[in-house]
């Protein structure tokens, strides 16, 4: 496996935000590998970092924010080295981001039909309109939306058809890379279902890889095979889906996140939240970030930030790993 090029490398990457109050630390030293035909699941509480990361991968991040160090490569291409020019062609066709909010992302003054077309054409001088229009057709068809909507504007639209007008917009230049940033939040839950059901689908066959953004526990889980567990721009846990839903040994964070999931009982719905809240990213905690909401947290976790380290099948930050966890 480690001889194949990543589709995505990041390499001890962080991203801060300039604020009045002193730099945003949003993203902290996080490396990450993803390989093509794979879904790898993003998960963290609101305000971890997840969407600033997304939006450093695709060089798109807001004028406040910097990538302070690291690298990132998709398609062994460092993203940051990159011209303008080439970074236009390179998005779309390389990387592509499904943002949370479709209508957003569409061009309300657009049917879907011309901005489907304006894709295939901006990045392609030498295609034909008419070209371009069967593409779009064929396009929606990928994601099941009947090809009369083509002369729809987005307003016209339910949210599950915007969003998957927003996804067939995202692989029409079959990128190797989709970063889908929450993409089925917006929606009720059964459209949230074939949504998902539809990715997995598409992904089968286009077989790119996702970076899949999620706060949703259990979704991530059932669609993504790896899984990085976000906490204060960190990635505190690391490791396939499957041992995260098998092993009852985690990071703390993630036990906590697991322990949230709601539970359904006789006539009742139990969820038990993460005491406390996620720490001020502009003066973290000394030692271990997590420390202050930590059950297991002793007088090291206070005072020396642990190392990421590679225990059994994941990658953990945590000193107590081994001792409180099993
Ligand atoms: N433009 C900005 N200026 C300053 N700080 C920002 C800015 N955008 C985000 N942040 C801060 O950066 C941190 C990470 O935010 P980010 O949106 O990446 O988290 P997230 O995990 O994606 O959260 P959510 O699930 O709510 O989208 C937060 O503390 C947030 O307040």
């Amino acid at each position: 496996m480690e001889d194949r090029q990543p589709v995505l490398e990041l390499q001890n990457v962080s991203v801060g935000y300039d604020s009045p109050a002193g730099m945003v630390q949003a993203v902290n030293d996080v490396s990450l590998k993803i390989y093509e035909n794979t879904i790898v699941g993003l998960i963290g509480e609101s305000g971890s970092g997840k969407s600033t990361l997304g939006n450093a991968i695709m060089h798109l991040l807001k004028n406040n924010a910097v990538l302070t160090s690291g690298t990132i490569k998709v398609m062994g291409r460092d993203v940051y080295s990159l011209t303008k020019n080439e970074l236009r062609q390179f998005r779309w066709s390389q990387m592509a981001m499904v943002f949370q909010s479709a209508m957003n992302a569409l061009n309300p003054v657009l049917t879907v039909e011309d901005q489907i077309v304006d894709v295939f054409l901006s990045h392609d001088k030498r295609m034909s309109k008419q070209a371009a229009k069967k593409r779009a057709r064929e396009l929606l068809e990928i994601v099941s939306i009947d090809p009369a909507h083509l002369k729809s504007y987005p307003h016209e639209l339910s949210g599950g058809m915007r969003q998957r007008v927003v996804i067939a917009i995202a692989i029409a230049l079959d990128p190797k890379l989709v970063i889908m940033d929450e993409p089925t939040t917006a929606l009720d839950v059964v459209v949230q279902r074939s949504i998902l059901d539809k990715i997995k689908e598409i992904q089968k066959i286009k077989k790119f890889a996702i970076l899949f953004i999620s706060h949703d526990f259990s979704l991530v889980s059932e669609l993504a095979s790896k899984v990085a567990i976000m906490y204060a721009g960190r990635f505190i846990e690391v490791t396939d889906s499957q041992s995260l839903m098998a092993s009852k040994a985690h990071h703390p964070y993630t036990e906590g996140l697991i322990r949230a999931i709601p539970h359904l009982t006789a006539d009742e719905v139990t969820i038990e939240g993460i005491p406390g809240n996620p720490p001020n990213l502009v003066e973290l905690p000394t030692g271990c970030a997590y420390h202050p909401r930590c059950r297991y947290a002793n007088d090291l976790c206070k005072r020396v930030r642990p190392e990421i380290r590679h225990v059994e099948n994941r990658d953990i930050e945590c000193h107590l790993y081994e001792t409180v966890q099993k």
